[in-house]
């Protein structure tokens, strides 16, 4: 199972550079990794097992981030109105509206051990084609919570830091043209 010693931390070259396309159909061992990529983020979501191996908890996780410079991702979160459990190989953003959105407690990211404060404005909707474990071609059409999670995973694929979108002037500045998602 993968825990917390897997998580490569930032200064590690693989989390800024650009992860390779999956060749489809997955090998066995790729759709492995992505089921343990899910299995990671359910574990560190259930408290007794997050305990018991000091998982940190997360709702998406990519590939880099375990050292594998491939276009893999899973999120995996129950929201109010979107519950999203998926594993995605080579996940692209395909259209965005214009309208920014930001969660107004800012982002954390589990390979960055320390705070960095500030908005992250992203696109507040997405439509991503990608595909699943099971090997088929799908496309979600995102919003709200879901779509900044998607967008902080398929960033790692381009090694791109959450704080990089953090205005350096002002972190607190209200993007504009943004929701503010609580
Ligand atoms: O690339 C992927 N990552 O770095 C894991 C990140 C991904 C999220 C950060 C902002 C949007 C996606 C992650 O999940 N976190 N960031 C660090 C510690 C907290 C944790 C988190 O937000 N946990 C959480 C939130 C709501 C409900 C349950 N758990
Ligand atoms: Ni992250």
């Amino acid at each position: 199972m993968i825990t917390m010693d897997d998580i490569v931390r930032e200064g590690n070259p693989i989390l800024t550079q650009v992860a390779t396309k999956v060749e489809l159909p997955p090998t066995s061992e790729e759709i492995d990794t992505l089921k343990e990529m899910l299995m990671y983020l359910k574990n560190s979501q259930d408290p007794e097992i997050a305990e018991q191996y000091e998982l940190r908890p997360g709702v998406g996780l990519a590939a880099p981030q375990i050292g594998i410079s491939k276009r893999m991702i899973a999120v995996h979160f129950d929201d109010l109105d979107e519950k999203i459990s998926h594993g995605l190989f080579n996940p692209r953003i395909v259209s965005h509206s214009v309208e920014k959105a930001y969660l107004t407690s800012g982002e954390g990211c589990l390979s960055v051990d320390r705070e960095v404060p500030g908005y992250v404005p992203r696109y507040a909707r997405i439509t991503v084609k990608g595909t699943n474990i099971e090997g088929e071609e799908l496309k979600l059409r995102l919003k709200g919570y879901a779509s900044i999670v998607i967008q902080h995973e398929i960033d790692h694929l381009n090694g791109i830091m959450f704080y990089d979108h953090i205005n350096p002037d002002n972190p607190f500045e209200k993007p504009e043209n943004a929701i503010a998602l609580d």
